[in-house]
């Protein structure tokens, strides 16, 4: 590098003084790998890389040290909890004088084989997962967010529906002192017989824990498996016939309002004692209205996520 090239960063004074809570690049677009549950494998990844300002007098941060600092983990390394440690000491280090906090986001589709309910076929699901690690004040916090598509019915619409269906029963057999069960049978297998349907729709649940101080992996798999487990319906991948039946029937017995879904995936998660907090948005795009059914929960956690 010439040696009389201008460094602003290092030698200007700030115009306006004062701190900064975060100083860095957003929407770096890099490959990488990451190691999850003892497997490696690469993702396309959106990266923010932040450090804090705290020195009011200094002009800037060094950017090209976070880049830098990333693109090596992109090119040399792996995406896991103890070299996201060591980006987020890195990041600090390298702005020895003016930053003590420091902030990396990674935002990437996991893709997992799925497979269907009955048939066994298998087919890929991409969840889009958020890594997030952070020191703050020399504490370490590392957040890891999914989003998990389901289908929901609304039990309402599905009282509603079974209400029209025994009018009709009653409307079809009308005057009858006993029917036949085959013509019963008949009934049921025609369209009159399920003269209403309940409405469902694609449900998608926002899903955000912390990691434990001692987390040595990012449990994205078994994360996403608890949600699905908890909800039963999740979005399918490969399906013949006998596994649509299947979902029409997992739908049905399991109808749910988003305070449902959100209560359901609220007890799993407090079941399972390695997340320190969790925060769930549950989001069901209504096909009955225009506007979507929303519920929020969390661990509950003092100071933690609750209320977000
Ligand atoms: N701090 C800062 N840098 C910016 C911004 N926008 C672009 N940059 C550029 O980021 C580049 C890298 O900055 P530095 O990391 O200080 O680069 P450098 O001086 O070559 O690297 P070092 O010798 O390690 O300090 C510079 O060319 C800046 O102009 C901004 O808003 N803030």
């Amino acid at each position: 590098m010439p040696a009389n090239m201008p460094d602003i960063a290092n030698q200007a004074k700030a115009q306006t003084e004062g701190e900064l809570d975060w100083v860095g690049m957003s929407n770096i677009e890099m490959p990488l790998m990451i190691e999850v549950e003892g497997e490696t494998r690469p993702v396309s990844a959106l990266i923010e890389a932040f450090v804090n300002l705290k020195d009011p007098k200094a002009k800037g941060i060094h950017m090209s040290r976070l880049y830098l600092m990333v693109d090596e983990l992109s090119t040399e390394s792996v995406l896991s909890v103890s070299n996201l440690k060591t980006l987020l000491h890195g990041f600090i280090e390298s702005h020895n004088d003016i930053s003590d906090n420091a902030q990396v986001k990674f935002e990437f589709d996991y893709h997992m084989r799925r497979k269907s309910l009955i048939s066994g076929k298998l087919g890929w699901k991409a969840y889009p997962v958020t890594i997030t690690g952070q020191i703050i004040k020399g504490d370490l916090n590392i957040e890891l967010a999914v989003n998990v598509p389901y289908s929901s019915t609304c039990p309402c619409s599905a009282a509603l529906a079974r209400q029209l269906i025994q009018n009709q029963f009653n409307q079809t057999f009308a005057g009858q002192e006993s029917v036949k069960s085959a013509d019963i049978m008949d009934f049921l297998g025609s369209t009159d017989g399920i003269i209403a349907t309940p409405h469902s729709q694609r449900s998608i649940a926002d899903v955000k824990v912390k990691l434990a101080d001692d987390t040595d992996g990012f449990p994205i798999v078994d994360l996403v498996d608890a949600i699905e487990h908890a909800l039963k319906t999740p979005v399918q991948a490969a399906v013949k016939r006998e596994d649509e039946q299947e979902f029409a029937r997992l739908n049905g017995q399991n109808l749910m309002f988003c305070e449902d879904a959100g209560r359901r995936i609220k007890a799993t998660l407090n079941a399972q004692k390695q997340y320190q907090d969790f925060w769930i948005r549950v989001n069901h795009y209504e096909s009955l209205h225009a506007h979507d059914a929303v519920s929020v929960a969390s661990k509950g956690v003092e100071g933690g996520y609750r209320n977000h």
